[in-house]
């Protein structure tokens, strides 16, 4: 990892801001507040760029880059090139992984940070008081803290778990390769990305989800991920309660109520636990409880010096929430904006299976809920009537927008190719509240994916448009002179 060693300081250090954990929060507040002035401590005790660099979405993004090469060679058929089942080269794989982990890493390293005038210390913080902090032999004192120290693996109660080497985030990586027959236990985001990119890449793959998959999504975009990851071969056990899990000389093996799944790896990916403990929330007075440090609107603890962001105040878990969330801690440290809050009408996220699943805003189950049945409205345009997408045969997927009673762009739940780098204009309207006219006569570039944006909105015009009274009006019209 390219990282620098940061001086050893002892003694009392007094500065603006403490942060605590160099991850997607602590890193964006510590960045935005040094170069707009304010003294920084920064502080890390493992890898500077935290999860999202490390184990999470780099990783997991890179390796679902290299499972989708691989699965290119698999579908070429379609296109007139003859199919290939792949070879993968573990090494150069993990090659691949580590290098890409190592070409970001720069960006959130010890080095730049401390070129960005922060000074960073490789400690464990603990507040030893309502205003102090202490680290190693420093101690710490400042004018505002964060707490940015993240989440870790919820690993469940399962019989005989302790006794198995299972694998999480923070571990798969590096095992690449040496994986016969994964079980995934967890179909959530991190699991069901996981299982395709393993299975794309040959390894035997069973997912064990005591629900349904991704349960935080629209069932219908996921019935689409679903159908694929099922016909590319993941052996998928919905509804599944895994009693218990045992080591055997060939791996593990998962004891379901309805049978018994053997495989050579198990992974636990069943959520996630914020991360609190040895930071003596208690002598400062900081509130938390399991589900993650207690914060209000504008991101406060029950300390009013101090703010909790990311993934440990147990909100949203996505690195771009942890950067929105920095924002928000700068504007009323910084500036004195003691009035910024967080506002989250227009959260996206994307699960980068393939298809890819995208979702802002309001569901469609939530805008029933909301507003009742009938007072909303639904628009939707299928991937099928795209040409783009016709030519790149990726034609499964869908786009659904959802409207309130005025009109307004209130969510849009996307699931097919691209579909997270179509998300952005509906974050805009979401938050913006637009109506559809606001997209419908946009010039969108033939033939792109983004056609489908402007489609699904001019379809809300359609009714009128094509009706019989513009009928009557036209021939009326043409009836007059020039
Ligand atoms: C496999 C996986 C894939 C993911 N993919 C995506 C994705 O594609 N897109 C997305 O938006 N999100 C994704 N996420 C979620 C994302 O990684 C997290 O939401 C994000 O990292 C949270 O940032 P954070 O700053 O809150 O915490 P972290 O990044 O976890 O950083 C916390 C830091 O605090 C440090 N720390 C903890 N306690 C102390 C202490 N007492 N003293 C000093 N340091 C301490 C830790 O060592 C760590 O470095 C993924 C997560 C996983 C696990
Ligand atoms: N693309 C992305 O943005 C991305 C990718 C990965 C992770 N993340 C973030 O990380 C968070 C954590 O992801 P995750 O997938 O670990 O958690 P999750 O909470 O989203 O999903 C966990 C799943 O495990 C299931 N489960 C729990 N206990 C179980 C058991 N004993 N047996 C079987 N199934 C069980 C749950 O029903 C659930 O479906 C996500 O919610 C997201 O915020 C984001």
């Amino acid at each position: 990892m390219a990282e620098t060693r940061a001086e050893k300081t002892t003694g009392i250090l007094e500065t603006d801001i403490c942060v605590i954990g160099a991850g997607s929060g602590g890193l964006s507040v510590a960045a935005g507040a040094s170069q707009m002035g304010a003294r920084v401590v920064l502080i890390e005790r493992a890898a500077m760029g935290g999860d999202c660099l490390n184990v999470g979405c780099v990783p997991s993004k890179a390796l679902l880059a290299a499972a989708h090469a691989a699965q290119a060679q698999r579908d070429a058929a379609k296109f007139g090139i003859a199919a290939l089942e792949p070879q993968v080269d573990w090494i150069a794989l993990h090659a691949h992984v580590k290098g890409v982990i190592e070409e970001i890493a720069p960006m959130d390293s010890i080095a730049r940070f401390e070129g960005l005038g922060v000074t960073v210390l490789r400690e464990t913080a603990k507040f030893t008081g309502p205003s102090e902090v202490q680290a190693g032999e420093t101690v710490i004192r400042a004018k505002y803290f964060v707490i940015a120290t993240g989440s870790r693996p919820a690993v469940p109660p399962i019989s005989g778990l302790d006794a198995v080497p299972y694998l999480t985030n923070e571990t798969i990586f590096d095992v690449m390769g040496s994986i016969g027959h994964l079980i995934v236990v967890g179909g959530g985001p991190i699991g069901m990305e996981l299982a395709q990119a393993h299975r794309r890449l040959g390894v035997q793959v069973t997912v064990i989800e005591q629900a349904s998959i991704l349960p935080k999504d629209d069932p219908e975009a996921v019935a689409v991920v679903r159908d694929r990851v099922i016909a590319e071969g993941i052996d998928l056990r919905e509804g599944a309660a895994l009693t218990s899990v045992a080591a055997t000389a060939a791996g593990v093996e998962a004891t379901l109520s309805d049978g018994i799944v053997t495989g050579t790896h198990i992974l636990i990916a069943t959520g996630r636990q914020p991360v609190t403990e040895g930071l003596d929330l208690e002598a400062a007075g900081v509130a938390f409880d399991r589900t993650g440090v207690t914060v209000d609107k504008h991101l406060r603890t029950a300390n009013r010096r101090i703010f909790a962001i990311g993934d440990v105040t147990g909100g949203y878990q996505f690195t771009h929430m942890a950067g929105y969330d920095a924002g928000i801690v700068i504007r009323q440290a910084l500036f004195k904006m003691f009035w910024a809050k967080v506002d989250h009408k227009a959260v996206p996220w994307v699960t980068y299976t393939d298809p890819e699943l995208a979702q802002v805003g309001m569901t469609e189950a939530e805008a029933a809920k909301r507003y009742g049945p009938g007072k909303f409205q639904i628009l939707r345009w299928g991937f099928a009537e795209n040409d783009r997408a016709r030519a790149d045969r990726q034609i499964d997927g869908f786009v659904k927008v959802i409207l309130d009673g005025k009109g307004r762009t209130v969510g849009a739940t996307l699931v097919g190719a691209h579909a997270g780098e179509l998300l952005l204009p509906w974050s805009q309207a979401v938050q913006e509240g637009r109506k559809m006219s606001a997209l419908a006569g946009l010039i969108a570039p033939y033939p792109t994916y983004s056609e489908i944006t402007k489609r699904v909105a001019g379809s809300a015009f359609i009714p009128k448009l094509f009706s019989e009274r513009t009928r009557k009006l036209v021939r009326f019209l043409l009836r007059w002179g020039r």
